[in-house]
C-alpha cells in the first residue's frame, strides 16, 4: 500500500461522545506501537504555517500534516490502522506504550506525549477504548469542550486557537489525501451522519443516549421532551399533553432507555436464557390503542436504543393478528413490552408466572390514553391494570367497590400521553367525589376513572401541557371543500388531481367506505391502498409499508380511524376527511398525521351542505382557545373554503361514473361470494339445502329499508364479465383523453402531470376559480 500524505483540519463540530469512543477504540491499535501501528492522534502531526492573508483562516485553523503514514483498513471489520516506519514510531512513541494494559489514559493518566498539554480538557481518546465520556458527567464534559471550541471558532478573529487546543479534536476534517485509499473521507462521512446535540445538555442524559440522538439527527429536544424527560428521570408520574407529531414517543422512550442503560446494559444476552431462567422483570410496558401504532412505537424505540446500546433492550411487540406463540416467547425475555390491550390481556391472562414479573415494572406508559379508554379497549385495560396491582388491594375492604380504589402506592412510574387530554381532569383527580361507575360514563368521567385506576405513585402526577393554546400542529393549514353529498367521490377525485405526487391520507368513517373508495380510486389510476381493522394484519402492515415507501411519494392511503392516532408516516402532506370525523378529538388526531415534527401540511374536510353546521361547530370546539385568546403562541385561526371549478368537476364526471360502476360491480360480486359462503355454511350447519336464487327471490319479495341499495347491488352483480371489460376499456379511453376546461387549452390526464403544468403556467384562475391555489398559500 502506498504511503500517504495527509493534511488534517480541525473539525469544529461538536461530536457525540459515542463518536469519540468509536475513534478511541480504533486507537486501541496504539497498543501495538512496537509493531509500528499508532493511533491517529499519536501520529507525528506537524502544524502547517498559514500565510498571513488567511488571518481569519476561513475555518482552516490548525491545519496539520503528516507524512509517511500508511493507512490500512480491514475490509471485513472496517477497522482503520495507521502504520509508520519503525524508527519514527519509536522515536516519538516507543518509550511510552510498551504494554497496552498500562495505557489506560484518563485526564489524570495522560499519555506521556501529552504531558505538555497542560490544561487540556479533551478526554475522548483513550487507549483502552473506554472514554471518560461514557459516564453522564463525562458526556457533558466532552460535549461542552466541543461546544466551547465551536463558539471560539465563531470568534476566531479575537481568539485564535493554539495548535495544542486543536489537537484536542479528533481532526477528521476534509482531507486532501494523496493516495489510492481515501480512508479519511470514509471517516468523515460517518461524522457527517451525526449532529451537534449540545442543546440536549439541559437534560441530564447518558453519553449513549446523546450519541443515539446525534445519529438520529435530533439536534434539540422538542418542548414536550424538554419538559417531561427531566420529571420522569426524577421519578415523577407524568401526564403529558402536546400537539400531534411533537415527539411524545421519545418523551417517555428516552427515560426508559436511560433506565436500561443504568441497570441492564451488562446483562446476559436475553436470547440465551430460557423462559424459566428469566433473571429480571421487564422495565416498561407501553399500551397502545392500535396495532400499527404499537409496531411503530416499537420501531421508533428500537432506533433509539440500538444506536445507544449493544446489546440493546429486548422489545416485545404484542398485537393481534400475528403469532401468539412467538409473542409469548419474546415476552419471556423482554425488557420493554409494547402491545395493544386485547393481545396483552390474552397473553397475561393465559400465563401463570408472568404476573409477578409485571408487578415489578418500572414504567407503565399509556399512550393515546383517551383513545385507550374509549373504543372498547377499556375493559382489557382495566383487567391489565387490576392484574398489575392485584396484591396491592386491601384484603379487608368491605366492598368490591371500596377495594377497587384501595391500591397501595406502587413503585412503578405511570406515564400518560396524548394530544387530547383535558386539563380539568387534573383538578377532578384531586377531588373527593367517587366516579359514577358503569359502562355509561361519559368520556371525561372515564378519564378520571382511568387516572385513578392507574394507581399513580404520587398523589398528583405532574401534568405537563406544552400546547395549552392549540392541539393542532403549527404547520397545519385547514380547509373545507363543500359539495353535494352524492358528489363527494367526484370532488375527492378532483382533489387528488390537484395534489399529484402528494402523499395523502383519506379518512372515511366506515370499513365499507374504505372498501369501496380504494378500488374506485385505483380504477382512476390513483395509487390507493386500504387500511381498516378487518384486514389481515399482514395486509395492514403491507399497506402502511407501501404507503410510506419513499419511492412512491404520491401514494394514497384510504383508512378508517384505525390510522388516526399516533401513526408517524414521513412526509404525509395532505389529510382528506371524506367523512366528517365523529368528534373534535378525532379531527385533531386525523389532521395530526400531517405537519409533523415541525413540517407543514394540509387538512381538508369534504363537506355536504347539511354538514356545514356540524363542521363549523366541530372546528369551533377545536379552535375555541385559539379564537378567544391573545395568549402568546396563539395564531389567528382561519379555515378556508376551497372552491373547485364547476367546469372541471363537470368534465371529470364521466370518468368518475364509470370508475364507480366498475368498482361497485366488483364489490357486489365479492360480497355475494362472501354471503353465499356464509349462507351455505349456515345451511350446512342446519342440515338444509341452500339455493341462492331461491333465497334472493324471497329477499326481493320483502319490502322495507335497504331495498334500493340491494337492487343496485343486484344490478351491479348482474354485470357480465364482458360488460365489465367494456366499461374498463371505456374508462381507459377517457383517462387518456384531454379534459377541456373551456376557455383554457390545458387539459387533465389521470396521471395528474398536466394539472401541475396548469398551475405552474399561471392558469390557475381557469382551473380553480377565484381561489389562490388551494387556498393554503398564506
Ligand atoms: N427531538 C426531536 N427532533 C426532531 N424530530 C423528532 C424529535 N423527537 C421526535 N422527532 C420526530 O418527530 C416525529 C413525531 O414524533 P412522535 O411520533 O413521537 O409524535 P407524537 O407527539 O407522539 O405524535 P402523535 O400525537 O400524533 O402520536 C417522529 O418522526 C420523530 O422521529
Amino acid at each position: 500500500m502506498a504511503p500517504v500524505e495527509k493534511k488534517r483540519q480541525r473539525d469544529v463540530r461538536a461530536q457525540s461522545p459515542k463518536k469519540r469512543q468509536r475513534v478511541g477504540s480504533g486507537s486501541a491499535g496504539a497498543r501495538h506501537v512496537g509493531n509500528q501501528i499508532v493511533s491517529l492522534d499519536d501520529l507525528a502531526w506537524k502544524e502547517v504555517a498559514l500565510p498571513d492573508r488567511l488571518e481569519d483562516a476561513e475555518g482552516f485553523f490548525g491545519l496539520e500534516e503528516i507524512e509517511d503514514v500508511e493507512v490500512v483498513r480491514d475490509e471485513q471489520s472496517g477497522k482503520v490502522e495507521y502504520k509508520v516506519p519503525s524508527s519514527e514510531s519509536t522515536k516519538k512513541h516507543g518509550a511510552k506504550r510498551s504494554n497496552g494494559k498500562n495505557i489506560t489514559a484518563s485526564k489524570a493518566k495522560k499519555p506521556a506525549n501529552r504531558d505538555d498539554d497542560d490544561g487540556d480538557q479533551w478526554v475522548g481518546f483513550e487507549d483502552d477504548g473506554i472514554t471518560a465520556a461514557s459516564s453522564i458527567d463525562g458526556a457533558k464534559h466532552a460535549l461542552s469542550v466541543s461546544t466551547n471550541v465551536k463558539s471560539a471558532n465563531k470568534d476566531k478573529k479575537n481568539k485564535k486557537p493554539t495548535s495544542k487546543e486543536l489537537r484536542k479534536e479528533p481532526g477528521l476534517g476534509p482531507s486532501p489525501i494523496s493516495g489510492s485509499t481515501n480512508i479519511f473521507d470514509a471517516l468523515n462521512e460517518e461524522v457527517a451522519d451525526e449532529v451537534d446535540v449540545s442543546a440536549w445538555l439541559q437534560i441530564s442524559l447518558s453519553s449513549e443516549t446523546l450519541s443515539s440522538l446525534s445519529k438520529l439527527k435530533f439536534s434539540h429536544p422538542t418542548p414536550i421532551q424538554a419538559a417531561a424527560i427531566p420529571e420522569i428521570l426524577n421519578g415523577h408520574d407524568v401526564v403529558g399533553k402536546a400537539s400531534t407529531g411533537s415527539g411524545k414517543t421519545l418523551a417517555f422512550g428516552i427515560p426508559i432507555l436511560e433506565h436500561y442503560l443504568a441497570t441492564r446494559k451488562e446483562k446476559e444476552p436475553a436470547a440465551k436464557a430460557t423462559e424459566t431462567e428469566r433473571q429480571q422483570p421487564p422495565i416498561a410496558m407501553i399500551l397502545s390503542p392500535t396495532r400499527e401504532l404499537a409496531h411503530q412505537l416499537s420501531a421508533h424505540l428500537t432506533d433509539l436504543c440500538s444506536n445507544a446500546a449493544s446489546p440493546g433492550p429486548l422489545i416485545a411487540t404484542l398485537t393481534g393478528g400475528l403469532s401468539i406463540q412467538k409473542q409469548q416467547r419474546l415476552l419471556a425475555h423482554a425488557d420493554i413490552i409494547i402491545g395493544t390491550p386485547g393481545r396483552l390481556w390474552e397473553i397475561i391472562s393465559g400465563s401463570k408466572g408472568l404476573t409477578s414479573w409485571l408487578k415489578q415494572l418500572k414504567f407503565l406508559v399509556v399512550d393515546e390514553a383517551d383513545r385507550l379508554l374509549s373504543d372498547g379497549h377499556f375493559q382489557e385495560v382495566e383487567e391489565i391494570l387490576n392484574t398489575l396491582d392485584r396484591e396491592d388491594k386491601n384484603e379487608n375492604a368491605d366492598s368490591e367497590e371500596e377495594n377497587e380504589f384501595a391500591g397501595e402506592k406502587v413503585e412503578r412510574q405511570t406515564l400518560v400521553f396524548s394530544a387530547t387530554l383535558q386539563k380539568e381532569l387534573q383538578h377532578k383527580l384531586a377531588g373527593k367525589g367517587k366516579p359514577s361507575g358503569g359502562a355509561l360514563m361519559n368520556k371525561q368521567e372515564s378519564m378520571e376513572y382511568l387516572l385513578k385506576k392507574l394507581n399513580f405513585r404520587e398523589d398528583r402526577p405532574k401534568f405537563i401541557d406544552v400546547n395549552s393554546v392549540s392541539q393542532m400542529a403549527s404547520g397545519l393549514k385547514e380547509g373545507i371543500v363543500e359539495c353535494a353529498a352524492l358528489e363527494k367521490d367526484l370532488h375527492l377525485y378532483a382533489l387528488m388531481l390537484h395534489y399529484p405526487k402528494t402523499r395523502t391520507l383519506i379518512f372515511a368513517n366506515s370499513i365499507s367506505s374504505v372498501r369501496r373508495l380504494t378500488p374506485f380510486l385505483q380504477n382512476l389510476n390513483i395509487p390507493a391502498h386500504a387500511l381498516h381493522s378487518q384486514m389481515p394484519q399482514k395486509a395492514r402492515l403491507r399497506s402502511i409499508e407501501r404507503f410510506s415507501s419513499p419511492s412512491h411519494p404520491g401514494s394514497i392511503l384510504v383508512a378508517t380511524d384505525v390510522a388516526a392516532r399516533g401513526l408517524d408516516i414521513p412526509s404525509v402532506q395532505l389529510v382528506v376527511h371524506y367523512h366528517l370525523p365523529r368528534a373534535a378529538d378525532m379531527y385533531i388526531h386525523r389532521s395530526g398525521r400531517t405537519a409533523r415534527a415541525e413540517k407543514s401540511g394540509s387538512s381538508i374536510l369534504l363537506c355536504a351542505p347539511e354538514e356545514v353546521v356540524p363542521v363549523r361547530r366541530l372546528v369551533a370546539k377545536v379552535h375555541a382557545r385559539n379564537m378567544n385568546t391573545d395568549a402568546p403562541g396563539s395564531k389567528k385561526f382561519f379555515m378556508r373554503t376551497i372552491e373547485l371549478d364547476r367546469r372541471i368537476i363537470a368534465r371529470l364526471k364521466p370518468r368518475v361514473t364509470l370508475a364507480k360502476k366498475i368498482s361497485d360491480a366488483s364489490l357486489a360480486k365479492e360480497k355475494k361470494g362472501h354471503e353465499d359462503d356464509w349462507l351455505r355454511t349456515a345451511a350446512g350447519d342446519l342440515g338444509v339445502d341452500y339455493d341462492s336464487e331461491e333465497f334472493a327471490a324471497q329477499e326481493v319479495s320483502k319490502k322495507g329499508r335497504g331495498q334500493g341499495r340491494k337492487k343496485a347491488e343486484k344490478e351491479a352483480r348482474g354485470l357480465s364479465k364482458g360488460a365489465l371489460q367494456t366499461l374498463r376499456a371505456e374508462l381507459k379511453g377517457l383517462l387518456a383523453q384531454r379534459v377541456n376546461v373551456g376557455v383554457s387549452e390545458k387539459y387533465l390526464t389521470a396521471g395528474g402531470v398536466d394539472v401541475d403544468e396548469l398551475l405552474r403556467e399561471g392558469s390557475q384562475g381557469e382551473f380553480l376559480g377565484n381561489v389562490d391555489g388551494l387556498g393554503f398559500d398564506d
